[in-house]
């Protein structure tokens, strides 16, 4: 088991570790939240500031030309693109998780004709499952199937995440979309807790969905992404069909005529403001070796896992290759004990029903800040500090 010192001794060591003075860490707090919502980049209040005062302020509306914001969609979507193993004019950005998620299930769904079967991982994050309950719902004539009962021989599509939210179990991408596409459905993979935090690689899938708020340190509310495998892109259909989406906007034609090319998959006015910060954050990105930030991800698990030992269940896989980049415990309890480390300093989050989530984000946390928890947590557990009525009170946002 390693000691402080030696945790001190492999910050010094890690290759990673200027990129931490490239983030506003509040003094006091162990930020194990990443997942979540990650750290503020230094660069991003400038960017910002600019993106305002001088293409806002200065350009007025001839920045949609002359600031690049008409295509920010798709030249951010480029940026985006390397980081899940996809190539140029693959990635669009913009609009939500869950408009992606529609988006892409909808066109699948259309690709797909003759299949009336959804299959989806009723353990995925909420909105995931919501959005195809509502698809499924306005189209008619869909059954939703859960993944965990393996048939996808009569689907049409199937929705999964890479990582699961709770227990951070990752599947595997090429065996999972290989089984898939040769059971004739098509494969829509979610990357919201894998992008940033692995090497991901969709690039065999037929769509992938993800946010920038987490590993990637956009801010939140941040635009999300969506891929669209080049195969589809002369038949897929964009539901969602507003005039970004359009051959040609500024025509103003009376009727819809798709666009080539990912920009089809363009909704409408970009969020430009919440862009800039999402380009800040993808500068830190371009620097980042993956090996690396996986390799260090899979050290820092391992660390908290062998820490915490025997005090709490583990949620999470015990092989570390089976993990994202949160370690997941199990606690009956769970609120409370994560509201009392919270005080102590220590930023987790709890998961219902009983899921005491860390988040390791490699570029910003320490080998001694998971030390640091580890003990802090441990104390709680042992002292019982979490029995304390003042933990019980439930907030609006867990
Ligand atoms: C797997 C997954 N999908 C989707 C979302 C969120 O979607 P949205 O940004 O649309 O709220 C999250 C987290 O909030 C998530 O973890
Ligand atoms: N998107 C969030 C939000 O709008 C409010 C609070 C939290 C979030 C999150 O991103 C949660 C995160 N997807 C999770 O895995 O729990």
């Amino acid at each position: 088991m390693l000691d402080r010192d030696r945790c001190i001794a492999l910050d010094a060591e890690d290759p990673l570790r200027d990129f931490r003075h490239e983030f506003t860490m509040t003094e006091g707090v162990i930020y194990l939240v990443g997942n979540s919502l990650g750290a503020l980049p230094r660069r991003t209040p400038e960017r910002v500031r600019q993106a305002v005062e001088e293409e806002w302020g200065g350009r007025l509306v001839g920045g949609w030309n002359t600031a690049g914001w008409y295509d920010l969609p798709l030249t951010v979507g480029d940026r985006i693109a390397p980081l899940i193993g996809v190539g140029p004019g693959q990635v669009v950005a913009g609009n939500s998780t869950s408009i992606a998620i529609h988006q892409a299930v909808a066109a699948a769904l259309k690709l797909r004709p003759g299949r009336r079967v959804i299959v989806s991982d009723v353990r995925n994050f909420p909105t995931d499952h919501y959005m195809v309950q509502g698809l499924a719902g306005a189209l008619g004539g869909y059954e939703i199937r859960d993944f965990a009962e393996g048939r996808f021989d009569d689907a049409a599509v199937v929705l999964l995440s890479e990582v699961d939210y709770r227990t951070s179990e990752r599947h595997d991408v090429a065996e999972v979309t290989a089984r898939v596409q040769a059971a004739g459905a098509l494969m829509i993979w979610d990357v919201c807790h894998s992008v940033g935090a692995l090497q991901v690689d969709v690039s065999a899938a037929d769509f992938a969905v993800g946010c920038t708020y987490k590993y990637l340190n956009a801010g939140p509310g941040a635009p999300a992404f969506l891929y669209v495998n080049p195969r589809h892109h002369a038949d897929a259909r964009n539901d969602l069909s507003g005039w970004h989406s359009h051959a040609e906007p500024f025509a103003f034609e009376a009727d819809y005529r798709p666009a080539e090319g990912i920009r089809r998959f363009a909704v409408s006015t970009p969020h430009v403001l919440s862009f800039a910060a999402l380009q800040a954050a993808l500068d830190v990105w371009e620097r980042v070796p993956l090996d690396l930030l996986r390799a260090k991800s899979v050290a820092l698990g391992s660390l908290l896992v062998d820490l915490v030992g025997d005090a709490l269940e583990l949620a999470s896989p015990a092989d570390a290759e089976r993990r994202g980049s949160h370690v997941s415990f199990r606690h009956p309890d769970g609120y409370p004990v994560m509201r009392a480390l919270i005080d102590r300093g220590v930023h987790g989050d709890f998961r219902a029903p009983d899921i005491l989530r860390f988040g390791l984000a490699p570029l910003y946390t320490r080998y001694v800040d998971v030390y640091d928890a580890a003990g802090t947590l441990l104390e709680v557990l042992d002292k019982e500090h979490w029995r304390d009525e003042k933990y019980t009170q439930r907030l609006a946002v867990t």
